[in-house]
């Protein structure tokens, strides 16, 4: 049994390979810096195509307090036929040269994928054993990893086997998570077939899952702890259990990642350690003290940057949906419009963040206030994760919000519970009566463009411990939408996200309408939809019969529900197990954003994917709502 390790995952050099990364080496190293990494792996390619030698590099890293942890990769070495070994040696030595001028004492060989390759561990054993020998007289070091396409060697304990009879003290076992995992393989066994000193180095990648080819998976799909589908922690739980007291390196290959900022990537990286860091807890690895994410208790109100023509606009627009003005701030041009448990807030207060938003954005939604149970504790967990964050000016005895800027820089802000609430300390409340028809929203939904699903994903999950659910694709006619909702455990706070590399898309108009991501659309939920429509004058999303003959048909429904569903321009889902979903939507305010209300009954869990594909054609089809029209 391995000692029980004292030192958790957070006293662990953090590292980032630069095949993460966009820009030149240098690019790399300052971005890997700037985000706080104390290392890097230098990915070959990296260096070839670097105009200066190996030592700048290593001097570059130094003035950055950046540990180069390792050199890879080292191909198609082991197990060749004799023909190839020497020359390999000799390969092998040049790259020994490199290391020294690069000042890293690590190589990372990755097992053969050459269809010339033996299958005979032996020779592998005895060629990495070479390569070992030649490597301690300089002080270096080799580790060995198992690719998931490799020709022979797939698996850890094939490549943990070759390095076990190898028996060198210079040659040691490389972990990588994606291979281990996306082959279905878990490290069980590891900590009692593995002393904890014999892993070389462990390099953490997350990924979706997918059907397809696991080389093709791997280069173009990899992405970082948590932004995935793959049970990294566990994974890394494992590593710390059998005592690999080592960096733990990021290497993710990814298509969006290497066309993005590359300080924006190195910084959503060191995000993905930090939280792996707190869910890892193991009876011998303690969590580090993140605190606990806030628990949520849904949205207390959704905030809208306008001027004073558009709110009037918008303010028509939610009229019609039934909100009445219930509300006027004491002190600034804001509002609150009040449907039931519903707020929304119209901000045209100059000089405030609502209008720096207003003027990059134009009508938007530019913050969403959660309800949690402790605003302080949200934001340290907040600011740990690397999040920047915010507080707005407040007037005389009226409360200032505290608030974390989201990836798409509109604001969350964070209520609690208080004594007095907001509404009572900041506004001057009107009288009157809405009906109450609306409890409150039951989703939020985000339009982001190409390359910004996985830095969502892990800042919600991360910051708000919200949990995504599987990634979902949607036809749009114009194009694909990915979408992947986020949810709290209990289901009070609900963001659905949706992203499209087509700009003619529902998604794409919206972000290209909005200059960015932001909110497409608030549902809000209600107990009965088809009333809420039958009661308003709000101008529905149109949908076609067609529809609904289909709905009969898959469902089984009554004549009479499909022409009740029918008349409302109201949708329908089912989850098989008793659980219905009834939503109906606006059409958009000024094809920047729109409205939805929904019905849940029977522990329905989703968000009517299947109904998305229809709502879509019909918004490329309706024309938006224009004031007085
Ligand atoms: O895709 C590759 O070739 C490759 C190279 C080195 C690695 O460590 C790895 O995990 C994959
Ligand atoms: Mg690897």
């Amino acid at each position: 049994m391995p000692e029980a390790p004292r030192d958790p995952l957070r006293a662990l050099p953090k590292s980032i390979a630069t095949v993460c990364l966009s820009g030149s080496l240098p690019d790399k190293l300052e971005a890997a810096a700037s985000a706080g990494f104390q290392g890097v792996e230098i990915f070959e390619q990296d260096l070839l195509t670097h105009d200066g030698p190996p030592e700048g590099i290593r001097e570059m890293a130094a003035d950055l307090n950046l540990a180069i942890t390792i050199f890879q990769p080292f191909r198609d070495f082991e197990a060749m036929p004799e023909a190839q070994r020497r020359r390999n040696m000799d390969r092998a030595e040049r790259k020994f040269d490199v290391m020294q001028a690069l000042g890293t004492d690590l190589v990372l060989v990755c097992s053969n994928t050459l269809p010339a390759a033996l299958d005979d561990p032996a020779r592998a054993a005895a060629d990495l054993r070479e390569m070992a020998e030649r490597a301690a007289g300089r002080g270096l070091r080799v580790g060995y990893e198992a690719l998931a396409w490799g020709r022979h060697v797939n698996r850890w304990r094939q490549a943990w086997d070759i390095v076990r009879r190898a028996d060198h003290p210079a040659l040691g076992l490389i972990l990588d998570s994606f291979h281990t995992l996306s082959l279905g393989d878990t490290l069980d066994g590891l900590a009692a077939e593995v002393p904890g000193e014999r892993i070389a180095f462990v390099q953490l990648a997350d990924a979706p899952r997918l059907t397809m080819d696991v080389l093709g998976w791997s280069r173009h799909f990899r992405n970082f702890p948590g932004q995935g589908e793959l049970d990294v922690p566990g994974f890394t739980r494992a590593v710390l259990e059998a005592g690999y007291r080592g960096p733990l390196s990021l290497e993710v290959f990814n298509d969006e990642f290497r066309a993005a900022p590359a300080r924006r990537i190195a910084r959503d990286g060191h995000r993905s350690l930090i939280w792996l860091d707190s869910v890892v807890a193991a009876p011998s690895v303690p969590a580090a003290p993140l605190p606990p994410p806030p628990a949520l208790d849904g949205v207390e109100f959704l905030e809208f940057a306008v001027d004073e023509a558009r709110g009037a606009d918008l303010a028509a627009f939610l009229g019609t949906l039934g909100f009445r003005k219930a509300g006027q701030h004491r002190s600034k041009a804001v509002e609150l419009w009040r449907q039931g448990g519903v707020n929304l807030v119209l901000n045209a207060e100059p000089d405030s963040a609502a209008a720096g938003h207003f003027e990059l954005h134009g009508a938007s939604v530019c913050a969403t206030a959660l309800r949690v149970d402790s605003a302080a504790r949200a934001l340290s967990r907040a600011e740990a994760l690397l999040c920047s964050t915010w507080r707005e000016r407040a007037g005389e005895g009226e409360r200032s919000i505290p608030a974390v800027r989201a990836p798409d820089g509109t604001l969350i802000l964070l209520v609690e519970p208080g004594a007095r609430s907001i509404w009572e300390s900041d506004f001057h409340l009107l009288p009157g009566e809405d009906g109450g028809a609306l409890e409150g929203v039951d989703h939020v939904a985000h339009a982001l463009s190409g390359g910004q699903m996985d830095g969502f994903v892990l800042f919600h999950r991360a910051v708000f411990g919200l949990e995504p659910g599987a990634p979902l694709d949607l036809p749009d006619p114009q194009g694909l939408v990915r979408s992947r909702a986020m949810a709290d455990p209990a289901g009070r706070v609900r963001m659905p996200l949706n992203v499209s590399e087509s700009r003619q898309t529902a998604t794409g108009r919206f972000v290209s309408a909005i200059a960015g991501a932001g909110v497409h659309h608030v549902a809000f939920s209600t107990r009965d939809a088809a009333a809420f429509v039958a009661g308003r004058s709000a101008p529905m999303l149109e949908i076609p019969a067609n529809y609904y003959e289909d709905l009969g048909a898959r469902f089984g429904l009554a004549d009479e529900e499909l022409a009740a569903l029918e008349r409302g321009h109201l949708l329908y889902d089912g989850d098989g197990q008793g659980g219905a979903f009834v939503h109906a939507f606006t059409v958009s305010f000024e094809d920047r954003f729109f409205f939805e209300v929904v019905e849940r009954h029977g522990g329905y869990d989703g968000y009517g994917a299947a109904n998305a594909g229809v709502r879509m054609a019909a918004q490329a089809r309706a024309r938006p709502w224009m004031p007085g029209g």
